[in-house]
């Protein structure tokens, strides 16, 4: 995603907003033309700039006989929520702290073995600060929650690269500092951790920290919880 938002400039942002704006969250058809006009500029600077959209992975296009069909791709509508997310700091202070709601599951049994392997842990101690406990508390998240995680990944997160031995490769994880709270509390030094490679959608959330949760703060399958999760920098 940020290699989309570097890719495009000002003038590509302001296009794919329109093109929202448009119904193109969705999907919609546009002429050259109509998009020219609410752009104030000409037809074939409308049309550069949906060549452009679509070069970086943005927008997703079909010509067909009377304009062409365009929709935002997932790297597109990610785009534009970053801008949101600017514009909310810009308007609503620095307060950019993303509560998501959920509820505690069991997952593949993976993450123990995923989070105890050297690759990974010699970069969570550098650049965490910490030993993660060997495992990911997986939570079930609301489905107002899956929305709102786009809010997360819109937040810095702190980077764990992708390495790899004799046998395979391990992807990268995107990282960010979190706060879990339940009624009984809450525990502050953890993260959620987003594998790229991971096997789960995005209404299952994994949370990393020092101490086993389930112990700690006394969890069970089923507990409802709110993850506090804010960007590296906050
Ligand atoms: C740090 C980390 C790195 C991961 N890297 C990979 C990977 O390279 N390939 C892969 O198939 N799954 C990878 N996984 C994802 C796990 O296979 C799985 O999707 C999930 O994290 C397991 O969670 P669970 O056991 O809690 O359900 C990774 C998981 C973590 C936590
Ligand atoms: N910081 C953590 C990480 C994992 N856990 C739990 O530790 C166990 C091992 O994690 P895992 O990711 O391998 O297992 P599952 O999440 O797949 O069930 C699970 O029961 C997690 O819920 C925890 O309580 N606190
Ligand atoms: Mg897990």
């Amino acid at each position: 995603m940020s290699e989309t938002r570097a890719a495009v400039g000002a003038a590509e942002v302001a296009t794919l907003k329109e093109l929202a704006l448009g119904g193109a969250l969705t999907g919609t058809t546009v002429t050259c033309a109509g998009l020219a006009e609410r752009l104030d500029a000409s037809n074939q600077t409308a049309s550069r700039r949906l060549q452009r959209l679509a070069e970086v992975g943005a927008i997703d296009r079909e010509v067909l006989n009377d304009g062409q069909r365009v929709e935002l791709t997932a790297d597109g509508e990610a785009l534009l929520r970053r801008e949101h997310a600017d514009y909310r700091r810009i308007f609503e202070g620095e307060d950019a702290d993303v509560a998501l709601d959920g509820t505690v599951t069991t997952g593949m049994g993976e993450g123990r073995h995923y989070i105890s392997l050297p690759g990974y842990m010699e970069q969570f101690i550098d650049r965490l600060g910490y030993e993660p406990f060997a495992g990911t508390l997986n939570l079930d998240l609301d489905p107002e929650s899956v929305r709102e995680r786009a809010r997360m990944d819109a937040l810095d997160p702190v980077r764990i690269d992708g390495w790899e031995d004799d046998e395979r490769t391990y992807g990268p994880a995107f990282c960010w500092p979190a706060t879990v709270e339940t009624d009984a509390g809450q525990y502050e030094t953890a993260h959620v951790i987003a594998p790229e490679r991971t096997h789960h959608g995005d209404d299952q959330l994994e949370v990393i920290a020092p101490d086993r949760l389930r112990d700690e703060i006394g969890l069970e399958d089923g507990e409802s919880v709110t993850v506090h999760v804010a960007g590296e920098d906050a």
